[in-house]
């Protein structure tokens, strides 16, 4: 045995204490025993996972999300990744000089600006996540929403104040052929999907299509049992920026009364939700991606994180009813 390093490890008799983590072996083993029933419960489950935000810019954040990914198929949950990658488009927009706005949380996207937007996210975006996946092993494949005929997208407009506003070659996600990801998964691979779309009404265009929605939409066809955001804050506040308004849970009808309400970054991301939810999705969370490992902490732990959107009445057959916890809750701090 080699001399362990005397900044991460004490030394005594025979045994070896890590001292990486203020946690005692009791804490990690109740953090392990946790997640028990979610594994168990879990067992099987397509998750869609929308990946942007901060998490995205930091490279260990990045490779946390990889790890989650990877641990999520480990286990036998089989995760799509859908992801975004707007701070990416804009740093390559400004580089080459192309002038660029975002008009109700929707980029106005001009023909040149979609070649950008088409090159970034499936040629730099989807390549370097599906390069951290496949660190742990040849798991990862990236697609679009051209690639199988995964998505067809139709044109939208945005409202900016009650009025529609042309945004150029933005689209909806109208249809889904979730074939190709259904392919992926059933040979244990994990789907990265990128949100670039052929129009429905013109198949030799491709349009534009925010990512969140796009999860949304791909969460309803493939039946999923999950939707989760992830964002550069801790969740949905109702009334923002009011840090005692962050909201633990909330039905999709409350959510319904609050989106005309939202700002443009979080409106996209609760709309999706709401979409996925009333589409069907049982459960569907904003989670914070700053957080390293925020999406191991919402599957596997009684508590969760973020902000989680449930329908307004649950299915008879509910397959997600909150199995019995295997080791008590722990106290609030402080309590
Ligand atoms: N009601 C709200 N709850 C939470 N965040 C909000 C709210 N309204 C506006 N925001 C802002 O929205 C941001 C998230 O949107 P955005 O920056 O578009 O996210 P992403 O980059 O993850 O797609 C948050 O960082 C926060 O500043
Ligand atoms: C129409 C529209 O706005 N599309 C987005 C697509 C990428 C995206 O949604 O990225 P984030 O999830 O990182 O915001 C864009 O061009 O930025």
């Amino acid at each position: 045995m080699s001399e362990p390093d005397p900044t991460t490890a004490a030394v005594r008799d025979d045994f070896v204490f890590d001292t990486r983590t203020d946690l005692r072996p009791d804490q990690k083993a109740e953090v392990l025993v946790e997640a028990l029933p979610w594994l168990q419960k879990f067992s099987g489950a397509l998750v869609v996972v929308k990946y942007g935000g901060n998490a995205m810019i930091d490279d260990d954040l990045k490779r946390a999300f990889a790890e989650d990914m990877v641990f999520l198929r480990q286990v036998g949950l089989r995760p799509v990744v859908v992801h975004g990658g707007g701070p990416q488009i804009n740093a390559m927009l400004d580089r080459l000089d192309i002038a660029s706005e975002f008009r109700g949380g929707l980029r106005v996207t001009t023909p040149e600006a979609m070649d950008v937007v088409r090159m970034v996210l499936t040629g730099q975006v989807s390549r370097e996540l599906v390069g951290l996946l496949n660190a742990h092993g040849p798991h990862a494949v990236g697609l679009s929403g051209e690639d199988g005929g995964l998505f067809q997208a139709r044109r939208r407009s945005a409202v900016v104040d009650g009025q529609e506003v042309d945004v150029g070659l933005v689209g909806d996600v109208v249809h889904v052929n979730p074939g190709a990801v259904l392919d992926l998964l059933d040979s244990r691979r994990i789907p990265v999907v990128s949100t670039v779309a052929p129009d429905v009404d013109d198949p030799t265009q491709v349009l534009n299509v925010n990512a969140d929605t796009a999860a949304a939409a791909l969460a309803v066809a493939l039946g999923a049992r999950k939707l989760i955001v992830l964002t550069d804050v801790e969740g949905l506040y109702t009334d923002w920026p009011d840090r005692s308004s962050l909201v633990r849970r909330i039905r999709a009808s409350t959510l319904a009364e609050l989106l005309p309400r939202l700002d443009a970054g979080m409106r996209p991301k609760m709309e999706a939700c709401w979409r996925a939810v009333e589409g069907g999705v049982p459960r569907a969370h904003v989670i914070d991606g700053r957080a390293p490992h925020s999406v191991l902490v919402e599957v596997f732990t009684s508590d969760g994180i973020g902000t989680m959107v449930l329908p307004d009445v649950e299915p008879a057959d509910a397959p997600f009813t909150t199995p019995v916890p295997a080791v008590a809750p722990r106290p609030a701090p402080g309590a």
